[in-house]
């Protein structure tokens, strides 16, 4: 197989991001290195790979220790799914995770707890925009999810075409556990793969499905052993890639298009909903007991 790095996307990780930073008033642009709170430095958080033969890149999810989306981390998969679309000769791309047994524990927390105004608002916009690319790209995609999919992980894998999951993990919307509800565009595109009432229950009492019972309703498309997800989406991958690419992104512009018509219409209500909740004093105090408890459970 032949596979090589993509330069651009390298660049683009270490390109500057014109941020704000947490506890200040006005953005300043700033290596997104600095900016990161993570284990990993912002290069070795996102990894893209991509093989010739099939056409097909890897976007390699390794921000440690659990993928946890902060604002610098949308941003680069954000500039990444741009310059792999925009290169013609790649047709589809597999996210997969670099995380031991989590493929991504949802939104970085640290991003809602005491934020500021600005940075709250581009994190947000940051995470739609990145949602909405993901769930219209003409690239064929697939999540290769070799552990862990939690809320906004959960959002990166209904976004995409086709979903390889291992045993024994959880995926699924808990966000209501943390005190906050799960956008209605994100719910939508849960809505789209398992029904309203498994959505509706699910939803409200914050419950993560199991590998098996994602697979059953359809959150899922595959389970398979832990060390054959990868293999597993690649093989995926090619069979999806049998269909011509202009037919099947018609078709998928086609089933998506009600849902994406809703999330454009309200996206600017759901931002300013966003922006005025997560500060709440109510809401900051469940936000920070949370990640305690899961501090404590250690
Ligand atoms: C009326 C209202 C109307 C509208 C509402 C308005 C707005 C909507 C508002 C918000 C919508 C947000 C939508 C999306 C939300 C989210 O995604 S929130 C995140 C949800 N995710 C979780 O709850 C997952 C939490 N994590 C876990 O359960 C576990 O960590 C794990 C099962 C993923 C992995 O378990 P372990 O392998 O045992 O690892 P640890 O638990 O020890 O974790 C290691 C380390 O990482 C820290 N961490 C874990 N998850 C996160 C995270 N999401 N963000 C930040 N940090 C995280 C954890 O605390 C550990 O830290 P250390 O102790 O090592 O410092």
């Amino acid at each position: 197989m032949t596979m090589r790095s993509f330069g651009l996307i390298r660049q683009c990780c270490n390109a500057l991001v014109r941020v704000p930073l947490a506890r200040e008033k006005s953005p300043v642009s700033l290596p997104i290195s600095h900016l990161s709170r993570s284990l990993t430095t912002a290069a070795e958080a996102l990894k893209i790979t991509y093989d010739e033969k099939s056409e097909v890149a890897t976007m390699h999810l390794c921000r440690k220790p659990v993928n946890g989306l902060s604002l610098e981390f949308i941003t680069q998969i954000s500039i990444a799914l741009e310059k792999l679309e925009n290169e013609r000769s790649c047709r589809g791309v597999i996210i997969s995770s670099g995380c031991d047994n989590v493929f991504c524990a949802g939104l970085d927390i640290n991003e809602m707890l005491r934020p500021t105004p600005e940075r709250l608002e581009i994190f947000w916009k940051t995470l739609q925009d990145m949602w909405l690319q993901l769930f219209t790209t003409r690239l064929m995609t697939v999540a290769a999810i070799t552990g862990h999919c939690i809320a906004g992980g959960c959002l990166i894998s209904s976004a995409c075409d086709h979903r390889v999951m291992a045993p024994n993990f959880k995926i699924g919307l808990n966000e209501v556990k943390l005190g906050i509800v799960a956008p209605f565009w994100l719910v939508d595109s849960v809505k789209n793969l398992i029904g309203y009432r498994q959505t509706e229950w699910s939803l409200m009492k914050g419950h993560l499905f199991s590998s098996e019972d994602a697979l059953r309703l359809g959150l899922v498309d595959k389970v398979v052993p832990q060390d054959q997800v990868v293999l597993q989406a690649e093989a995926d991958m090619a069979e999806w890639l049998q269909v011509p690419d202009s037919a099947r992104h018609l078709s998928k512009t086609l089933m998506r298009r009600d849902t994406v018509v809703r999330f454009r219409s309200g996206r600017e209500a759901d931002l300013k909903t966003f922006v005025n909740y997560i500060p709440k004093e109510s809401i900051q105090k469940t936000l920070h007991s949370y990640v305690e408890s899961l501090k404590s459970k250690k």
